[in-house]
């Protein structure tokens, strides 16, 4: 293996401790609320790790957990309470919301200034058009992983479409001055595709789709796939191994862009707490 790792742990810990370091220095404590609903155990753990990280870092921060049974309009109810509330610079709707909840819809009442996922669509067309908002925190943390990667010029391909990653992450390459591919299930010849890109982020959620041969040697992987394997292993959507043997760097799964989405949420709700105050 010949590739750099890139330590997303440790770049986590010290963006959370410069937040630390700015929020001692202010006269209020930042307020953060996350709301859960019902009880998927993966989106417990992540909602246990992000209180515990704001806590930590000096936010005031609190989790609503509501039944899985809660009604759409009950959410929107408690979304209205939290956009109207002083005390509260960021709120979060954990996702995946049980299946008779309409997302778009609990997003889309998020008031965009407390909007500290970044998914709105005020947020998502401030960045289509380059102008200042709350980006989304996982493609917020993988431009923090490619500090010192040359990205003026560079081809980059995101490989994935959602509006949760895929999407804002090729706004935030392109506004880095990349020439930027978003590819996708119905792209024709993906290999060939990823083989192209100097820097490649992968974001399909299909374990270790991206094989040794789809990186171009010399290139930055980052891998944004969480995926549990039955066996219990959790993997990314890129074959590390193999393709560390052609990157001239890469992010490992576990500790490589998912502890920068707990960061960058951190990272948000300062942002908006300083904006809105
Ligand atoms: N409202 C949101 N919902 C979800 C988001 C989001 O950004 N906003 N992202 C994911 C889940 N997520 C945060 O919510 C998240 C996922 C993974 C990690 C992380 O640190 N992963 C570790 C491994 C953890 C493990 O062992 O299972 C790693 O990659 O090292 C943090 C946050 C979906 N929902």
């Amino acid at each position: 293996m010949s590739a750099r790792i890139i330590d997303g742990k440790a770049v986590a810990a010290e963006l959370r401790a410069g937040l630390k370091a700015r929020i001692a220095g202010l006269s209020f404590a930042p307020g953060l609320v996350v709301v859960r609903v019902g009880d998927d155990p993966a989106s417990g753990v992540y909602v246990r790790n992000k209180d515990k990280a704001a806590k930590e870092a000096g936010f005031a921060s609190r989790t609503i957990h509501l039944p899985e049974d809660t009604t759409q309009a009950a959410l929107l109810a408690q979304i209205a309470e939290l956009n109207a509330d002083p005390a509260v610079d960021g709120i979060l709707v954990q996702l995946p919301l049980p299946g008779h909840i309409d997302t778009q819809a609990a997003i889309n009442a998020v008031a965009p200034e407390k909007d500290v996922d970044g998914f709105h669509p005020v947020n998502a067309g401030k960045l289509a058009s380059g102008q200042p908002g709350l980006v989304p925190c996982t493609p917020r943390g993988v431009m923090h992983l490619l500090k010192g990667t040359e990205l003026r010029g560079a081809r980059a391909v995101v490989l994935g479409r959602s509006q949760i990653v895929g999407r804002p992450m090729a706004q935030l390459l392109l506004a880095a001055d990349c020439t930027v591919t978003i590819a996708h299930s119905r792209t024709r010849d993906l290999a060939a595709e990823c083989a192209r890109a100097d820097v490649l982020v992968a974001a399909v959620g299909r374990p270790e789709m991206v094989r040794g041969d789809w990186v171009k040697p010399g290139a930055t992987v980052i891998d944004v796939g969480i995926n549990r394997l039955p066996d219990g292993r959790l993997v990314g959507d890129v074959a590390f191994a193999e393709a560390a043997e052609r990157a001239a760097a890469i992010t490992p799964v576990p500790g490589g862009v998912g502890p920068m989405t707990i960061a960058c949420l951190l990272e948000n709700t300062l942002d908006a707490a300083i904006a809105r105050r």
